[in-house]
């Protein structure tokens, strides 16, 4: 079973995340970013390599996307909070979305 961060986990991993612009959500253990594109074909190869990286690692976002913006939101339902697969996830998105 999978294990939501401890507090020494959130210490280590959360400040670098907040620093590349993910957040806590507000009233739920969850973190989110905006991902901003060039245009829909940018935001949309960006989805499609999240998504493959998604089914491999068998974690899924949940996500938003109008145009040119992609709205990523992370929590690990099998432990209703922040795991270290989201972590792993928003370093993914990260380097994928380092020009965003
Ligand atoms: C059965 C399947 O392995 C689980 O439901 C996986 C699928 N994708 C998932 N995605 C996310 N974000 N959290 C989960 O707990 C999760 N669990």
């Amino acid at each position: 079973m999978v294990q939501t961060l401890s507090q020494e986990e959130r210490r280590a991993h959360l400040p670098s995340l907040k620093e590349a612009g993910w957040a806590e959500v507000e009233g739920r253990d969850a973190i989110k970013r905006v991902f901003t594109f060039a245009d829909f074909n940018e935001a949309f190869g960006f989805m499609a390599r999240v998504a493959l990286y998604a089914d491999k690692a068998d974690h899924h976002p949940e996500w938003f996307n109008v145009y040119s913006r992609v709205e990523v939101t992370l929590s690990t339902h099998d432990c209703q909070g922040l795991s270290m697969r989201d972590v792993q996830f928003a370093q993914f998105c990260n380097k994928l979305g380092q020009h965003a």
